[in-house]
């Protein structure tokens, strides 16, 4: 587990580390630009000629010092500043000083000649508005430095993307890479942002978990290394029952595949057994395509009696997918929904049915709690919500804690860069594994059959979304990587889960002794 700072978090924690605990901002700047310096040899790139492009921050003086240690290993630099030398920080200043000492001239006019690498040190967290004027000129210019081949690289983020948000404050560098400090930034995963950052390097500077001490950070991502201590464990003497029962009430008249994409994806994922509800005219072909179901088809309406002994069965209930919004599958929400001894997943015509009739919206915030898991995509959290796509846009993050809140549930919003919000919990989880070979068709019923998968062999809801969503990420990079993002389907990411899902013998029977991770 990572966590993604905000830009007052990390100041926050530059301070302390600084003031509390004692370690001078002048020796975390020094790290900073040893770090970027070190990462550049970890990527073999030995650039001859670079321009430095400095703020007067102290993203500026990271900047000033990285261009000094490249010169002293012969590297020819050109310095340039930028801004209002009376706002110049102490650490900025300082660089300067040094650079002057040292015999080195800085520049005030940008000289177009040809670079290998430009080091875009002109904003960092720091930036607060939108970039105008002098700071505009600069940022085309960087970019297009790098359109005639220049590599770009960022210190700590390309200037003008906005560390909070993502957002573009104006324009922003495109870099081809970042390297930031101590922690992530949501910028760097948040989009736009995430386009903008290129390949994302994280260097060490001193700043610590010991300077949380005011707080700990708002969000966190998961990584591959984590895996052993996330997945749920799997008793050696245990059957088809101790690894859960499904019922997935899905697909509909025209939409059968929902039910095996979601379907196989629980399997696939590790529970025991997997019942389906759906009409009739769905029944011969799933019995072909996915032999491992059980099924319960009905004809014209389905019968409560079979519906309350499929209940009395499930340890999980997942519905949603294919099901469509007409009468029959209200009347079936409304069953699954007054029912209130397990977990549920509602997704896709799920979630549109709460969106479209406000008592099945009603039931659901009552059974909410600890046992309701929604994963909607941006246009069913915008019906859910009744608002607008350009309200998403404006303030995603707090949209989907209040949908987390009216539901009291959790929510997963997927998108790009899918979040995971619980009701009541401060702390988020933003995704940054998949890529967009997963914007295809019945990729979103994969993630609903994860998600109920992972529910039935007991994970607690919240880190069964964040877990669910990561896995669905990584097993979509996993068939692109054998499809590529043009041709692969929701199909490949269900036949993928279990390639991202295996662990070496060794760390499965590790990950059997080590206790399940508390976040
Ligand atoms: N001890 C520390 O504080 C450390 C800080 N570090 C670096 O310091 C950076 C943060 O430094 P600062 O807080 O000085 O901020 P920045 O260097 O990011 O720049 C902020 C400066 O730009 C001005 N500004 C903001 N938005 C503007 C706009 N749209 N147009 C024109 N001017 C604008 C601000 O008023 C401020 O003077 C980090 O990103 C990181 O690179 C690192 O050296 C690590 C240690
Ligand atoms: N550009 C992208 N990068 C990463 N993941 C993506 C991208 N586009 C879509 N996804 C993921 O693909 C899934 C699409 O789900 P959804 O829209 O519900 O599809 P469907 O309705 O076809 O099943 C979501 O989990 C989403 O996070
Ligand atoms: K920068």
């Amino acid at each position: 587990m990572n966590y993604i700072l905000n830009a007052n978090e990390m100041k926050m924690y530059d301070r302390d580390t600084s003031e509390r605990i004692g370690i001078p901002s002048m020796v975390l700047m020094e790290r900073a630009s040893l770090g970027v310096v070190e990462s550049l040899k970890e990527q073999n790139l030995k650039p001859d000629r670079i321009l430095v492009v400095a703020g007067m921050g102290n993203n500026g003086g990271d900047g000033l010092a990285v261009g000094r240690l490249l010169a002293e290993k012969g590297t020819e630099v050109t310095f340039y500043i930028a801004g209002n030398p009376d706002k110049v920080t102490p650490e900025m200043r300082r660089q300067l000083l040094i650079l002057e000492n040292s015999g080195f001239s800085i520049q005030r006019k940008l000289e177009l000649a040809e670079y290998d690498m430009v080091v875009d040190a002109l904003f960092g967290i720091g930036l607060s508005r939108n970039v105008e004027g002098e700071y505009l000129e600069l940022i085309r210019e960087i970019n297009n430095f790098g359109k005639r081949g220049a590599l770009i690289l960022s210190l700590d983020i390309p200037s003008g993307v906005c560390a909070d948000t993502g957002r573009i404050l104006g324009m922003a560098v495109r870099a081809d890479i970042t390297v930031t400090f101590a922690y992530a930034k949501r910028g760097h995963f948040l989009y736009p942002g995430r386009e903008y950052t290129g390949k994302l390097v994280v260097k060490n500077i001193g700043v610590t978990e010991k300077s949380f001490i005011k707080g700990r950070p708002g969000a966190f991502c998961y990584e591959k290394k984590d895996l052993q201590g996330l997945l749920p464990k799997r008793s050696p003497w245990g059957n088809k029952g101790t690894f859960g029962k499904v019922l997935l009430v899905a697909g509909s008249h025209d939409m059968c595949g929902a039910c095996i994409l979601c379907g196989k994806s629980i399997l696939r994922t590790g529970a025991g057994m997997v019942k389906i509800i759906t009409p009739a005219c769905n029944r011969t072909i799933l019995q072909e395509a996915f032999p491992e179901a059980m099924l319960y088809t009905f004809e014209d309406r389905p019968e409560p009696e079979k519906i309350q002994k499929s209940l009395d069965w499930a340890d999980v209930v997942v519905a949603g997918p294919g099901l469509s919004t007409g009468d029959i599958s209200g009347e079936l929400m409304e069953y699954l929904l007054k029912d209130k001894r397990c977990p549920m997943v509602i997704d896709a015509d799920g979630l549109n049915l709460l969106a479209a009739r406000r008592e099945l919206f009603r039931l659901a915030k009552e059974r909410g709690g600890k046992k309701l898991i929604i994963t909607p995509h941006p246009g069913e959290l915008v019906r859910l919500l009744k608002t607008d796509r350009e309200e998403y846009g404006t303030d995603r993050e707090k949209l989907v804690s209040e949908l987390a809140g009216e539901l009291c549930c959790v929510v997963a919003a997927k998108d790009a860069a899918t979040l995971v919000v619980e009701a009541g919990r401060e702390e988020i989880y933003i995704n940054t594994s998949g890529n967009d070979g997963m914007a295809t068709a019945g990729s979103g019923d994969v993630l609903a059959g994860i998600t109920g998968g992972l529910l039935a062999q007991g994970m607690d809801s919240f880190r069964c979304a964040c877990l669910s969503v990561y896995l669905h990420g990584l097993a979509g990079e996993e068939a692109s990587a054998g499809k590529g993002r043009y041709g692969m389907t929701a199909s490949d990411i269900v036949e993928a889960i279990p390639t991202v899902m295996t662990l070496r013998d060794e760390d499965f029977l590790r990950c059997q002794k080590t206790p399940s991770k508390k976040i």
